[in-house]
Order: structure tokens, then sequence, then C-alpha cells
């Protein structure tokens, strides 16, 4: 059981948290026909990409939004990343946080985005996640009946030895729900997809919003999957829609193989 169909779906994320989760749901359930074994959803999917958005919608994990998350998974019968979703914990912190459940809704891994998204481009985005929001510490890859794969959320991605990371602990594949903004999506999107699956020789996979050109930070879309020889496999436009990408988990040993980086590595001196 090496081969395996990824479902990403670039949805528009509005300001009702009910309505974004009907629309994922019904989303998945128009889009098993095609027999998929995994769905994506984006970065804060439940609530428009807004700091001070964070704290009014977070929930603690096991409320409403996780448990209807889960149910998704399982009636569906699918593994599901349901994108990301402001986290409140115990002490009052606000995460931005990634959960997958597998096909019996079961929670299968819980990713806490490392580095938080604070730039400020002269002409271009502004954005302080760490205005609202606290950063986890762990490195995320969780097991599937296919193999191994990792999980971070957006600006971790821009962070080589993060990628480098889940690739040592076994990831064949990582998945990155993500929002890319006008400024550094035409920039730097697809470039970093195609080279973190080039160096790391692993598909990637990133799942945007769509563009919604009304909000007050505008996703670039874009999803992608890259293979691990850097082929793009699909490249979605801005707008809301779905992609499918067959991914083969035997080809990321062949490539590996072939062409063999990750053996070559010189770690006496470096
Ligand atoms: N939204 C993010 O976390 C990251 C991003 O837009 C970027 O790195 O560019």
């Amino acid at each position: 059981m090496n081969k395996l169909k990824v479902a990403i779906i670039q949805m528009i994320v509005v300001k009702d948290k009910m309505k974004n989760i009907e629309k994922a749901s019904d989303f998945i359930k128009n889009v098993i026909k095609e027999d998929i074994d995994i769905a994506v959803l984006p970065e804060m999917f439940l609530c428009p990409y807004d700091q001070s958005n964070f704290p009014i919608y977070a929930e603690k994990e096991g409320e409403i939004s996780y448990l209807l998350l889960s149910e998704i998974a399982k009636q569906n019968n699918i593994y599901l990343v349901a994108g990301s979703v402001p986290e409140k914990d115990d002490d009052g912190n606000i995460f931005n946080t990634s959960y997958v459940f597998d096909p019996n809704g079961i929670k299968i891994a819980k990713h806490r985005k490392v580095h938080l998204f604070d730039i400020d481009i002269e002409n271009g985005q502004y954005f302080k996640e760490s205005d609202t929001l606290d950063a986890g510490n762990e490195v995320t890859v969780f097991d599937t009946k296919f193999g191994k794969i990792g999980l971070c959320i957006c600006y971790d991605f821009r962070f080589p030895e993060l990628s480098r990371l889940m690739v040592d602990k076994g990831a064949k594949a990582i998945i990155v729900p993500a929002a890319f903004n006008m400024t550094t999506g035409p920039a730097h999107w697809e470039l970093l997809f195609r080279c973190r699956a080039v160096d790391n020789q692993v598909y990637t996979i990133g799942c945007a919003s769509a563009r919604d050109n009304s909000a007050t930070y505008i996703s670039y879309g874009n999803s992608i999957a890259v293979s691990p020889f850097g082929e793009v496999l699909v490249h979605m436009n801005e707008k809301e829609g779905y992609s499918i990408s067959s991914l083969d988990f035997d080809y990321v040993d062949k490539v590996r193989g072939e062409l063999p980086l990750i053996a070559h590595r010189r770690l006496d001196i470096y």
C-alpha cells in the first residue's frame, strides 16, 4: 500500500466558523467520489487570517470544531489534515494548530506552528502572529498505512532544517496547510515547494485558502503538489476548488536510490 490520493481543498474562508466547517465537509463529500485517501484543508480555515481574530475564534482541543472535524474524517473514511485552527490551551495561550485524524476519526497528530509569522515588508505585507499567538516546539511526523508524512504550517516551511528533521524521521511527503500572500506568494511559493521537494526527495503538498480580495490579508491561493524529483504535479489558480494528486511512496525510494542525495550527505563535515 504505497500509493495514495491526496485532495487539496482550496476554500474561501468566511467569518462564520460553522459555515467554514460546512464548506469543508461539502467539498470532502464531493471529492470522495474520486476515491481519495487524504484530504487537506488550508491554514486558519475557520477564521479570516488576521491576528485579531485568533483569540476570538480559539477553541480548546476536543471542543466543537475539533469534534466536527473528527466526524468528517470518520464519515468519509479518510485521513484528514484539518488545515489549521486557533487552539487555546488551559493557560489561555493560543497556537496555530493543525490536527490530523485517521479514517476512524482518531487524532493521530497535532502540530503547533513552530515559527511565528512576523514580517514587515516595505510596500508589501505586514503581519505579526506573535501579537496573539504562541509558538509550538515540536517536529511533527505521522504514520499512515501508506507510510510516514511530515506536517508543518506555512511559515514553518521556509526553514529548511525543519523539513530535513521530518525526513530524518522517515517522512516521504510533507504536507503544509498555508496562506501565503500577494507579496510573498508570487516571489517564493512555487520556488519553496520545488526546493524542499528536490533537497529532501519528498512529495511536498501546499494547501492554501482561495483568494478573497476583500479580506484584510489576501491569500495567494495557488495550492500545489510537487514530486520528489521536483516535478509540479498540480498547481491551482487563485479560485476556490479542489485538486487531486497521486503519490507513490515507492517512487520516493526510487528517486533516493538513483540520485542518492540523502545517502551522500557528509555528516562528518556538517
Ligand atoms: N502565512 C504564513 O505563515 C507565511 C507566509 O505567508 C510566508 O511565509 O510568506
